[in-house]
């Protein structure tokens, strides 16, 4: 009788896949409780990554935890399905009271699917429905997922090129343009709209990131989001701010719209909407859009229980008195902007500009190269921060908003260290 060897192939694969699918991290993380992550082999991260901007109120947070243990233990519903649950409506009650009716937001809710790519679809569908037109415009630079409605409206080339056929019905336009010093009218846009010949056919809305996150955290003025939605409004297009990974209160404001003082026709929220890092997503839209039936938008995971429970306690937790949260998020963006100057100061020849809002930075420098290697150095010395922009050129801080400020201090310090030591 021969024995065969066991082939082993596989074990190494999965280690291989395991250590490779980790953003440039070249480890296997393991726990995580506020802003720290641990890895297996008990090494500490300080996270200034929170789980792309999924974990606004950290790790593991207490309250949450207790919160859904609670639930799990009196045997609360678990599924995901579309059903009528008592958890989904404390969370529809609580997001009417504590989100909704103090902003004077008339929005119906609707659960689009479990991730923000289901939410984008969902808001890019029934802008179409409405207005009975195909094109949608979108910006330079602009993310709003991975699945082919979400991507047609995406900025990313190499994103755009894993669809490996053309994206059809998106119609691009330049992002604000910080740097000409007036406020864009859009005049430009409506006489190509006009022009028969420029082949430019109305499209039925536009989509923007009040910050484009996965863009290299582009802020876009207040101004010229004003003057979006009044091109919005004058020309019949629907407005839908991508609110994924800007709201739930990244820039201050729960939502990041809210500062420009703009209400636009359809809003998208995913991420840190359930507050601990489960799935869940959230299409708001006006009540005068209400066109589908019953049944013309579902699936399997639109309703993530445990995700309602932890939503809702997010929501009692930080948004009973929102002031104080956004309060704090701006005092912790303060602290940030201090030692981005302090770099900045440092590094004169070095930095291109660092930029942000509430607690979401960008430092980008001449070298496109540079903002790898200060994550890479930054990585070793117990900091964990991505990149962003088309070509990863732009360093990306988004630490939870629970944050303290000693942490604060310790992550934009390693920051520092990381630039110095890769010049
Ligand atoms: C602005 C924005 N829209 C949409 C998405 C897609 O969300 P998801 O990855 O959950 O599908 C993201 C993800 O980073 C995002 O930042």
């Amino acid at each position: 009788m021969t024995i065969t060897q066991p082939d082993l192939s596989v074990f190494e694969t999965v280690e291989s896949e395991v250590r490779s699918y980790c953003r440039g991290w070249p480890t296997v993380f393991d726990r995580a409780l506020g802003s720290r992550m641990y890895d297996e082999d008990g090494h500490e991260y300080l996270d200034f990554f929170a789980g792309a901007g999924s974990l606004n109120y950290g790790h593991n947070n207490a309250v949450l935890k207790r919160a859904l243990i609670d639930y799990l233990e009196r045997d609360g519903v678990t599924h995901g399905l579309d059903m009528s649950t008592t958890a989904k409506r404390r969370f529809l009650e609580t997001f009417q009271n504590l989100v909704l009716r103090p902003r004077d937001l008339p929005y119906k809710v609707m659960f689009p699917g479990p991730t923000g790519t289901n939410a984008v679809e969902s808001a890019l569908k029934l802008a179409r429905k409405v207005k009975g037109r195909e094109s949608i415009v979108s910006f330079t630079n602009a993310f709003h997922g991975m699945s082919l409605g979400s991507l047609a409206v995406t900025g990313n080339a190499f994103k755009r090129a894993g669809a490996g056929i053309p994206l059809v019905h998106g119609t691009p336009m330049p992002f604000d343009n910080y740097f000409d010093g007036t406020v864009e009218d859009f005049l430009w846009f409506e006489r190509l709209l006009e022009d028969q010949g420029s082949g430019l056919n109305k499209p039925a809305a536009v989509i923007v990131e009040t910050v484009q996150g996965e863009g290299g955290i582009n802020v876009a003025r207040a101004e010229w989001l004003r003057a979006l939605s009044e091109l919005c409004r004058r020309q019949d297009m629907l407005l839908i701010v991508d609110d994924i990974q800007m709201g739930c209160g990244r820039t201050g404001a729960f939502f990041s719209f809210e500062e420009a003082g703009i209400t636009p026709d359809i809003v998208t929220v995913s991420k840190s909407i359930s507050g601990y890092g489960m799935p869940m997503a959230l299409t708001l839209f006006k009540p005068e859009l209400d066109v589908w039936e019953p049944g013309e938008h579902n699936g399997t995971f639109r309703g993530n229980n445990p995700a309602f429970v932890t939503a809702t306690a997010t929501l009692e937790a930080y948004w009973a008195d929102g002031s104080a949260m956004e309060k704090q998020t701006r005092k912790r963006g303060e602290q940030v902007e201090q030692h981005m100057i302090a770099i900045t100061e440092e590094n004169l020849a070095d930095v291109k500009e660092y930029r942000g809002r509430g607690l979401v930075w960008g430092l980008e420098f001449h070298d496109k190269a540079r903002a790898g290697k200060v994550a890479a150095r930054a990585f070793e010395l117990g900091l964990l921060i991505e990149t962003s922009g088309p070509e990863s050129e732009v360093v990306k801080l988004l630490p939870a908003l629970t944050i303290t400020t000693d942490e604060l201090d310790e992550g934009m310090k390693t920051l520092a260290r990381a630039v110095r030591e890769t010049a």
